[in-house]
């Protein structure tokens, strides 16, 4: 452990100050901390990110949400000897209980980059995430600090501050696109040059977070990197690509994930030093600014206070090199911040699952219940796309169906059926009779969002390592039936739960708030729903699977334990089950 808070006091420069008292313009209570969410905190960011704030002094609760299970992410990292309680929050249900009262809202939520792809090409996804999670921001924790990660910055910014706006809620000095993954890499690759440490190497870097908009100001860096062109040249492309770097050679498994997690650590660890009075906290960020004349966000050194921004410390003077490179990417972070700001103006048809405009003065506001909506034959070909043949023929025998043929004709029949009937509820076989119940379809369905995409980049259709994997089905005989009710319901009357009142501080008789967990303990253990690669939700999507992590085959190579009950199953699970659309 001390060697890990070594680790960490290394990584989060300063973190090493004493908890941070309550800033005087800072509303929220941090008696003893703060409180940080961490939004797509399953994800490949989300993971070690939560890691190293669990490390950072100064956080009292730390809050896992995502559409993707929290709850084994929150339980680990709850055995770590860190002041810090971590709570678990899964689903578009869980968001307002993750975000009521936070001071610091981190979001590493979103799909990431493949290689040949730009980081705008995730805008199609990404923009929605984040209106989605800033408007719950907007409503939950609206005083928040909100530093986003997602792709593309130099869009997903701008859609979060025309969010916050329309909700009554912006704060231009608390809302950061976190570009301290640039200084990382500009500090790494000017030290690598200059054969210096790299913590002795701060490099400025200004303007966005994509290719060209990303520039290093080297003639500006302490200690001056003063290199003939060609160098320079070479070393601010090597910065500006150093994403693409990543991207290609992780090979379609995701874009960096632990070197922005240290960055997204750094800038929180900032931030709370900032909010706790620490006067001397500087760091470049992507935020609204008049810096530079046609650029309404752009991202420069920051002076950080205990209300937020605190000063903008003047643009790094700039060489040659570097004055062209500024003047050559004015046009494209202007489109893109247009872009950004366009998409919440015009937005385009979602199904969101929550208001477009959320009510300013409604800090506590239920979210939004979703207008009912007819699944659609994508949705139902996705909920029946785990299923192996001979459990399509189940769900033919249990139709009424022809439960001869191919696998995809199969597919073709009940998917037909279903939308025929409207009649989703997926059969089981039991000792040779077919029960109707849920079966290991991986799919999980919020409360109040239609069916989702599970953005989670670590989820794998055939498990989370290569091989090895562990189901849900007993293993044992079942000698009675479990009970309990399972209910999906997609765009139906189930009210999200009501923020919980939260202890001010001090340790929780239960450290671990598996939100999840008590949620699927009602569920018929036989019939429950998978967490392995559980398609979630996100509120935005069709049913799928965008977690990194998760294998077809399982995480480890070989090995598994398959879901066939290695025994008979005496009973059909108990409970009832219906699927809702509306
Ligand atoms: N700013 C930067 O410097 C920087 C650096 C690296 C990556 N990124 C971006 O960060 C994002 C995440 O990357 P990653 O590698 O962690 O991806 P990932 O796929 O591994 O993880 C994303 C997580 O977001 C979750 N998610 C998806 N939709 C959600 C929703 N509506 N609500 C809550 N959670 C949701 C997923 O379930 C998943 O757990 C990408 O957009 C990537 O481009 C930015
Ligand atoms: O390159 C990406 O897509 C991820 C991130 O923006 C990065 O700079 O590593």
């Amino acid at each position: 452990m001390e060697r890990a808070a070594r680790i960490a006091a290394h990584l989060l420069p300063g973190s090493q100050a004493q908890v941070p008292e309550l800033g005087a313009q800072h509303t929220a209570a941090p008696e003893h901390g703060y409180v940080v969410a961490v939004l797509g905190a399953s994800g490949g960011i989300g993971q070690p990110l939560s890691l190293l704030l669990k490390l950072t002094p100064g956080v009292r609760e730390l809050r896992l949400y995502d559409v993707a299970p929290t709850a084994g992410v929150a339980a680990d990292l709850s055995h770590i000897a860190t002041p810090a309680r971590v709570s678990a929050h899964t689903g578009p249900t869980a968001l307002a209980d993750a975000l009521y009262g936070a001071d610091l809202v981190v979001i590493p939520a979103g799909v990431p980059r493949k290689p040949g792809m730009t980081r705008d090409d995730l805008f199609n996804i990404n923009a929605g995430i984040v209106r989605t999670l800033v408007e719950g921001v907007a409503r939950f924790c609206p005083r928040a600090w909100l530093a986003i990660i997602s792709n593309p910055v130099n869009s997903t910014v701008p859609i979060a501050a025309e969010v916050l706006k329309r909700a009554g809620a912006f704060n231009p000095g608390r809302l950061f696109g976190v570009t301290t993954l640039d200084v990382l890499r500009a500090n790494t690759f000017a030290a690598e040059v200059l054969g210096l440490d790299p913590e002795t190497v701060s490099v400025p870097v200004i303007g966005g977070h994509a290719g060209a908009t990303i520039l290093p100001v080297l003639s500006a860096a302490s200690p001056p990197v003063q290199l003939p062109e060609d160098r320079a040249r070479a070393l601010m492309a090597r910065i500006q690509d150093a994403g693409t770097e990543v991207v290609k050679a992780k090979a379609g498994a995701g874009s960096a994930t632990l070197s922005m997690a240290a960055a997204a650590a750094r800038f929180a660890a900032s931030c709370l030093r900032a909010m706790g009075g620490d006067s001397n906290v500087v760091e470049c960020a992507y935020v609204a600014s008049s810096m530079v004349s046609g650029l309404p966000y752009f991202a420069s050194p920051l002076r950080l206070g205990p209300a937020g921004i605190a000063e903008f410390l003047p643009l790094p003077h700039m060489n040659a090199l570097e004055r062209e490179n500024f003047e050559a990417m004015q046009v494209e972070l202007a489109a893109s911040i247009q872009k950004g700001v366009d998409f919440v103006a015009n937005p385009p048809p979602t199904k969101n699952c929550l208001p477009t405009k959320p009510q300013a003065s409604t800090v506590r506001e239920a979210p939004h219940r979703p207008p009912r909506m007819a699944p659609t034959a994508t949705e139902v070909g996705e909920l029946l796309k785990p299923l192996l043949l001979k459990d399509l023929r189940i769900q033919c025998r249990a139709r009424g169906l022809n439960p001869g043929g191919s696998r995809e004709a199969l597919l073709e029949r009940v998917r037909d059926h279903m939308l025929e009937t409207g009649n989703l509820e997926l059969a089981a076989e039991f000792n040779g009779e077919v029960a109707i119940g849920v079966p290991q379809a991986k799919a999980a369905i919020g409360a109040d969002g239609p069916i989702g995409v599970n953005n989670n980049n670590y989820v794998r259709d055939q498990g989370q390592n290569v091989g090895n994997f562990i189901t849900d089905r007993p293993s044992s005989r079942v000698l009675a039936p479990p009970g309990g009710v399972t209910s999906w319901s997609l765009g139906g009357d189930v009210l999200p739960p009501a923020p919980k009142p939260r202890p001010a501080a001090g340790p929780a008789s239960h450290p671990v708030e598996l939100t999840a967990v008590a949620t699927a303990q009602a569920v018929p253990a036989a019939v429950a729903p998978s967490d392995e690669g559980a398609a979630a939700i996100d509120g935005e999507g069709g049913v799928g699977h965008n977690n990194n992590y998760s294998r077809p085959q399982g995480q480890n190579v070989g090995n598994f334990i398959t879901d066939k009950p290695s025994s008979r199953v005496l009973a059909p699970p108990g409970g009832g089950s219906s699927i809702v659309f509306g």
